[in-house]
């Protein structure tokens, strides 16, 4: 099963890529730009990752991603995950970014852009792996410094996606949001949202209504409100889950647990995603290979999940009818 799921071409559509930060390039670029960092070894680094909930993580996040300086820092960052993706079977990344956790420590946002953006089109070339791009608005900053940061991206509009909302979720509910992605939406922007996360079903519902999403990410809690499931299911509407990030940030206790099962039950839309892979534990594989060991989902399901990310995926449609015709060929 492991070769199966290892050969599956897989896309990834819920990844930050600041989440994807090893501790091995941590201390790298600490050391590379000067930064000092509250550890002393690689080891140090991976025994404070014990979270108890979402805050407790992204404290650790956001502390983590003071090393990254340079465009050249943001170039290697992903370049060294899209490598190990690749080597896992990933064919497709669609990566949030966080520019204002960036904009906020003085580093531009053409550092950012202009480093991933190299990363970007290595990628397509060196791996075969096609990018997309999500810029993410943190939900516990104001909601007009969103609207700021989407005027400021006028130069990078062309190479978005789509816009995100993430961070910390309880109490700030998506509507605050509500005009920034209207203006999304009239740039021509697809638009996500994490919710029902750690929120309760009510923000998955007004991530829908007041952000007009294409997908949720997350959206595990949706089965506390029966109603709410009926029109996923209706609308289809794609859940981006990432269940070793479920069980790290304690959303579940154990990964037999993890609500996956009933989702699937339920007829939803399901994909599978690792969320932030060098904090909760693994890549796409580990997450594959760990619903595999606590629900023994059969080949079927697997393929039916990865077929999901493909059909939700930012992508040309010459690129998807590719990686249709690989996932049909993995049968
Ligand atoms: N799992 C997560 N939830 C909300 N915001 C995030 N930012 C990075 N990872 C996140
Ligand atoms: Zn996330």
């Amino acid at each position: 099963m492991r070769d199966f799921l290892k050969r599956l071409p897989k896309a990834e559509l819920h990844l930050h890529i600041e989440g994807t930060l090893e501790p091995e390039l941590m201390m790298a670029l600490a050391e590379r730009n000067g930064v000092s960092l509250p550890y002393g070894s690689v080891e140090a680094i991976r025994a404070a990752y014990d979270f108890t909930d979402l805050q407790s993580f992204l404290d650790l996040y956001y502390q983590g991603m003071s090393v990254l300086r340079t465009a050249r820092d943001f170039e290697d960052l992903a370049m060294d995950y899209f490598r190990r993706a690749h080597d896992e079977g990933v064919v497709h990344v669609e990566m949030h970014v966080d520019p204002q956790a960036h904009l906020a420590r003085g580093v531009a946002l053409a550092t950012v852009m202009e480093g991933l953006g190299r990363a970007r089109r290595r990628a397509e070339r060196e791996l075969d792996l096609s990018t997309a791009m999500i810029m993410a608005f943190l939900r516990d900053r104001p909601a007009d410094e969103a609207l700021t940061l989407l005027e400021q991206a006028a130069p990078y509009w062309e190479t978005l996606d789509a816009v995100g909302l993430d961070s910390a979720e309880r109490g700030n509910p998506p509507a605050k949001f509500s005009e920034v992605f209207q203006r999304a939406k009239a740039l021509g922007l697809a638009r996500v949202a994490h919710a029902g996360e750690e929120g309760p079903p009510d923000y998955i519902l007004e991530a829908l209504d007041a952000l007009e999403v294409c997908r949720i990410d997350h959206g595990v809690r949706c089965l506390e409100d029966p109603t709410l499931v009926e029109r996923l299911r209706e609308e289809a509407m794609v859940l981006t889950v990432c269940p070793l990030s479920n069980l790290r940030l304690k959303v579940v206790e154990r990964m037999e647990d993890h609500p996956l099962p009933r989702l699937l039950e339920a007829g939803l839309t399901l994909t599978l995603n690792s969320d932030d892979p060098a904090y909760f534990g693994g890549g796409m594989l580990d997450n594959f290979l760990a619903c595999r060991r606590a629900f023994g989902w059969s080949r079927e399901v697997f393929l039916d999940l990865a077929g999901n990310a493909i059909e939700a995926a930012f992508m040309p449609e010459a690129r998807r009818t590719e990686l249709r015709r690989r996932l049909t060929a993995c049968r």
